[in-house]
């Protein structure tokens, strides 16, 4: 079933003295349960793209559908994760992640028990009642997922999450989102201008050109899901050491050749 489509999408920024036009002919489909990415280089509208789903922006024109429902501004059925910590940091852990629920109108009890469901799909039990300076970036990150996700959205919309992060606690994450997804079954859109970090989380991925951004392509992969697999000597070998890994990475740079930044892409 589709959760999430957007159709003709449009967005212009107009300025005193020049209009940039950021997105154009945009139409994107989202299944339920489905894991997708949209890559592209720096200004190709990315950002733009995922404020305009999360319902923070508007469209020139075009639409956006949630469920068959138009966003019209911010709602439950969005959750958003931001590449910079977003967290109160006058609350503990747990505070944080119920905070939205409390919006939501849930009773203390009811709050506790999501809350504490969450911070154990996160794996941060123990940090409850730590306050967000007691944390890690990474550690920072899977709170602000577990907050995404104690509201239960729909779709769980990722702004670069890990772009902030050093190379190991990124790759980490990634693992971790990765199981998490299959645990949770969420829909997840995920942005981002790392084509590897694409192939190795997403079912599919969207190619963005650069101003106006528009889709260049849209690739399928079909790599196995837990990630891992045998190669001839019966080692376990990480999915990004695949031929077939490199394979769908090349695609996408070829996809985004054309464009100035994209030497600056492969990673
Ligand atoms: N509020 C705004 N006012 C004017 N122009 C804007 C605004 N927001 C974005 N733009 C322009 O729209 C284009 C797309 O920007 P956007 O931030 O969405 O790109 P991006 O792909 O997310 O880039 P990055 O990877 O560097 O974050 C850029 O040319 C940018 O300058």
């Amino acid at each position: 079933m589709t959760q999430l489509t957007v159709s003709q999408l449009y967005k212009q920024f107009s300025t005193r003295k020049d209009v940039t036009v950021a997105l154009k002919d945009i139409n994107m489909h989202i299944e339920t349960g489905e894991f997708v990415s949209v890559v592209g280089a720096s200004g190709s509208g990315k950002s733009t793209l995922l404020r305009l789903i999360a319902g923070l922006d508007q469209a020139t024109a075009g639409e956006i559908c949630v469920d068959g429902v138009r966003v019209t501004g911010p709602g439950s059925d969005r959750g958003m994760v931001f590449q910079s910590y977003t967290l109160y940091p006058w609350m503990t852990v747990a505070n944080n992640v119920g905070f939205g629920l409390k919006l939501q109108g849930l009773s203390a009890a009811q709050r506790r028990q999501h809350v504490s469901y969450y911070l154990e799909v996160v794996g941060l039990s123990k940090f409850a009642k730590a306050l967000p300076k007691e944390l890690s970036g990474g550690m920072k990150q899977r709170v602000a997922i577990a907050r995404a996700l104690a509201c239960q959205p729909k779709v769980l919309l990722l702004d670069e999450p890990f772009g902030a992060l050093d190379v190991q606690t990124r790759e980490a994450m990634q693992q971790f989102l990765l199981q998490l997804w299959q645990r949770t079954g969420t829909t997840i859109l995920m942005i981002t201008h790392d084509v590897g970090e694409a192939v190795f989380l997403s079912q599919r991925i969207y190619v963005l050109t650069t101003q106006p951004g528009t889709i260049q392509g849209e690739l399928r992969i079909d790599l196995p899901r837990d990630r891992v697999t045998n190669n001839s000597d019966g080692r376990r070998l990480k999915i990004k050491r695949l031929s077939a890994f490199q394979n769908y990475t090349d695609q996408i740079i070829e996809l985004l050749t054309d464009q100035p930044e994209a030497a600056l892409l492969r990673s």
